[in-house]
């Protein structure tokens, strides 16, 4: 799946809606991993978008896995609908949870992986005692509701704080858990983000917004490619 240590996932809150399923088979086309699903609701975070029925209608248009993030609250009622409209992975904020551990507990019931995302003022403290319930950390880097924002700077402290927490879980035994980063994401500035310990990149207007810039989804997605290189090397 990935190319090298490291995923793209493309947000497609940036896609045409008007013609998801096409977009969704020309990023994954292009040499995207991952497709990431944004649900809002409009009272978690200010921003209605799509839900389980969405899911369903673009799931047979891809092999990738579908990421869903959802930033919603309550959470635990959507969990067996988007698991059955066929998503893989499913994350959630703890904010938005009564019962962080239940829900995680969920959403592996449910046979996806479960994650864990963190907005840009959420404390770490959420991952004590359910690191080994977690397959995914999530860590925005804007604050949830909209595409288009800009990277805020501190989310790389964060990023570099979580892996030493992964890497600590993997050395004792742990499971294996990926570190995605969401919001703001560009060549520009993967390669620091990718430094800093990210090995999944989430990116919504940066690669959708090639359409308008009249540059092919193969074009921007090589962009970012080449500007995790160093890191892949470092990695490798
Ligand atoms: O979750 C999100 C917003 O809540 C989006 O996935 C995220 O902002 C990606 O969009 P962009 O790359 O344009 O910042």
């Amino acid at each position: 799946m990935a190319n090298g240590p490291f995923r793209i996932a493309p947000s497609i809150l940036s896609a045409d809606f008007a013609r998801l399923g096409e977009e969704v088979e020309n990023v994954i086309a292009a040499g995207a991993d991952i497709v990431h699903f944004d649900v809002m609701d409009n009272h978690y975070v200010p921003n209605l978008t799509i839900g389980p029925l969405v899911c369903e209608a673009i799931r047979p248009r891809t092999k990738a896995p579908i990421d869903v993030h959802l930033m919603v609250k309550p959470v635990d009622a959507l969990v067996p609908m988007f698991a059955k409209a066929g998503a893989d992975i499913i994350s959630f904020h703890p904010e938005a949870s009564e019962h962080v551990d239940r829900t995680l507990a969920l959403i592996r019931e449910n046979g996806c992986k479960a994650g864990l995302a963190f907005n840009p003022a959420t404390p770490l403290h959420h991952l004590d005692h359910v690191m080994d319930r977690i397959d995914l950390i999530l860590v925005m880097s804007v604050n949830p509701g909209f595409g288009g924002q800009g990277f805020i700077p501190e989310a790389l402290v964060k990023i570099a704080q979580i892996r030493r927490r992964i890497d600590c879980h993997a050395a004792n035994g742990g499971q294996p858990i990926w570190l995605e980063v969401d919001g703001g994401v560009k060549p520009s500035n993967i390669g620091l983000i990718a430094e800093a310990g990210a090995d999944t990149f989430v990116a919504g207007s940066a690669i959708f917004g090639a359409r308008g810039a009249d540059r092919s989804y193969h074009e921007v997605l090589a962009d970012f490619r080449n500007a995790l290189e160093p890191a892949a090397r470092r990695a490798a």
